[in-house]
């Protein structure tokens, strides 16, 4: 461990629940044809997005995500106690990660585990991420945005950088068992979101089903359900008395806190960075 991280192969990870040699273990996880694996880089909304999928599931039903914590019931691969839950689990598993695509473990490119990816405008994870590290233990505190906006470009932040993230899970899309969901849609229109990704899942929601699923899932629900909002890591990955996973729940709140200098400097290394992809695929842009 060093310099706030724990660095794993010029990747800097959470302090909090990671070591080198899990990690290392961590890429010979077996993943089975049945399982449902959701990737997104840190602050993309994976939350809200677990917590779809255990109503879809669940169909609708909300006893499991009243009364597991999220973390339990799609525990993250690459950290020590989620790798526990998994390894034992019978049946299908839901599973998450936020470990880059080179470093994940090679049964998934063999697999026919139904991939979720997720992505969200840069700029709002940058402004999502500053404002949760600063009121956790998980990894090294910015002391300025600014600051914060230098580690995020640099890609000195929690599980690298953003760009090298997104174009390497990217290139697994059009594949049969993967599938590509923006934080942005679900905003816009949850409703169709959700029944995207039934349909991808080959699952079906009655009526009444699928409203109970909007309800649960929604920003207001989820922000009061403990088993969600990671109240109950006050103390542990949470050092805030007051503090939540759920903030804003909006897209475009990095208006509100970038400079124009900010703004300007990010679109340019975004064309920079992302040129050669078809810009579609962002539909923030
Ligand atoms: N039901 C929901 N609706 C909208 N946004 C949600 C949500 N649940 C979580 N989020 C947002 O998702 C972000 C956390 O992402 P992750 O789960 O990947 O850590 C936070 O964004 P903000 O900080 O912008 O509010 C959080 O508020
Ligand atoms: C305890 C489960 C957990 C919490 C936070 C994680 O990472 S991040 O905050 O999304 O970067 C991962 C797993």
């Amino acid at each position: 461990m060093s310099d706030g991280y724990v660095w794993f192969e010029g990747i800097p990870f959470p302090l909090v629940d990671y070591t080198p040699e899990h990690l290392r273990a961590m890429q010979n996880f077996v993943f089975k044809d049945e399982d449902v694996l959701t990737v997104s880089f840190p602050k993309s909304g994976t939350n809200w997005l677990i917590e779809i999928l255990c109503l879809i599931y669940s169909k609708g039903d909300p006893t499991w995500v009243q009364s597991v914590p999220i973390w339990e019931r799609s525990p993250w691969v690459e950290n020590t106690r989620g790798y526990q839950i998994l390894k034992d689990k019978e049946g299908p598993r839901l599973i998450t990660s936020h470990v880059p695509i080179h470093l994940f473990p090679k049964s998934i490119f063999k697999s026919k585990t139904k991939v979720i990816y997720l992505i969200r405008n840069p700029r709002d994870i940058l402004v999502s991420g500053y404002f949760f590290w600063i009121i956790s233990r998980f990894v090294k505190r910015p002391e300025s945005l600014e600051q914060y906006f230098e580690w995020f470009i640099q890609g000195h932040v929690a599980f690298g950088s953003w760009f090298d993230h997104t174009r390497g899970w990217m290139s697994m899309r059009g594949q049969e068992n993967v599938l590509i969901v923006s934080y942005e849609e679900l905003k816009q229109d949850t409703r169709s979101a959700v029944l995207k990704i039934c349909h991808f899942l080959g699952k079906t929601l009655e009526p009444e089903e699928l409203s109970s699923l909007l309800t649960h899932s929604s920003f207001q629900v989820m922000k009061e359900n403990k088993m969600s909002n990671y109240t109950l890591l006050r103390g542990w990955l949470i050092e805030d008395k007051n503090g939540s996973l759920m903030r804003k729940g909006i897209s475009g709140d990095w208006k509100n806190h970038f400079t124009v200098a900010q703004a300007e400097a990010f679109d340019r290394i975004f064309r920079e960075k992302m040129a050669d992809l078809p810009p579609e695929l962002f539909p923030w842009e």
